[in-house]
């Protein structure tokens, strides 16, 4: 293991690489987006390489897309895979329900339609995304570029009366001009500081005209793979409602370890 890994994206990794028990030869699998989702597609890489793997694999965002064929990984669009087995991402929040807040990486639009159209939806995520009650993180939404500001508006006047702490919005920059998505849209960051009613709040955003999508997952992740920084992973799986505690032990990965981290 190589000795300037800090313990976050130790556990990052190690909870991409448990991931990968899900996928099977033959799945379409839907691949998020994110530095922990990066992990997972390195280590899938591997596994064609190395195990003869045989996967489709369905990327989340343009990046994950040059990501997964570098890794020798085969990509097909959602449109031609039409429905997935599974799909694997990050989350910047998920909370006891495995509701999540996505899009801190911008590609909540596609993760969100790729994740539904999924049987299965795994997270993998270090300890540090795990919350009581989402909302710490700010809610990016995806809004179309013309009228922008009367869609901010009209969100914070939504928020009015709704179970959150905050209302301010931010639109999202890249450097001096506003972020743009792979959809050609842009973000709202929502400060709201604490969602107390998540599925409430996501029906009156998304009613909004000029609203694309908004980065709350409701009902839609089924297990929660947690990664810790002295290697040791929680499978927390919704269907059952168990949690299942699996320890990886990265130094017996060493080799591959060192591969995919170069
Ligand atoms: O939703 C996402 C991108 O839109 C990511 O999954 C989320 O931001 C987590 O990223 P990371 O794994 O880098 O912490």
């Amino acid at each position: 293991m190589p000795s300037d890994l800090s313990p976050i994206d130790k556990a990052k990794f190690v909870a991409a690489k448990q991931a990968t028990t899900y996928v099977q030869s033959g799945m379409k699998v839907g691949l998020g987006t994110g530095s922990t989702a990066a992990w997972l597609v390195r280590c899938l890489g591997e596994m064609v390489r190395d195990e003869g793997l045989r996967i489709k694999g369905v990327p989340t965002s343009t990046r994950t897309a040059e990501l997964a064929r570098g890794a020798g990984i085969e990509v097909i669009s959602l449109d031609e895979a039409k429905w997935l087995d599974l799909t694997i991402d990050g989350a910047d929040e998920y909370d006891g329900d495995l509701n999540l807040i996505k899009g801190g990486g911008g590609a909540l639009l596609q993760e969100k339609i790729v994740a539904t159209a999924s049987d299965q939806m795994v997270v993998i995520a270090d300890v540090s995304k795990q919350v009581e009650t989402l909302g710490a993180f700010p809610l990016p939404v995806e809004v179309i570029p013309f009228g922008w500001q009367t869609t901010k508006t009209l969100i914070e006047e939504s928020l009015i009366g709704m179970d959150v702490l905050g209302n301010t919005t931010s639109l999202r920059m890249n450097g001096e001009t506003p972020f743009v998505t792979d959809e050609g849209n842009h973000i709202l960051d929502l400060h709201l500081h604490r969602i107390g009613n998540a599925r409430q709040l996501s029906l009156v955003i998304n009613q909004i005209p000029g609203v694309v999508e908004n980065g709350l997952f409701i009902d839609i992740c089924d297990s929660v793979v947690i990664g810790y920084g002295d290697g040791r992973v929680e499978v927390r799986d919704i269907t059952n409602g168990t949690t299942d505690e699996k320890t990886f032990d990265f130094l017996d990965e060493d080799n591959l370890f060192s591969d995919i981290a170069d």
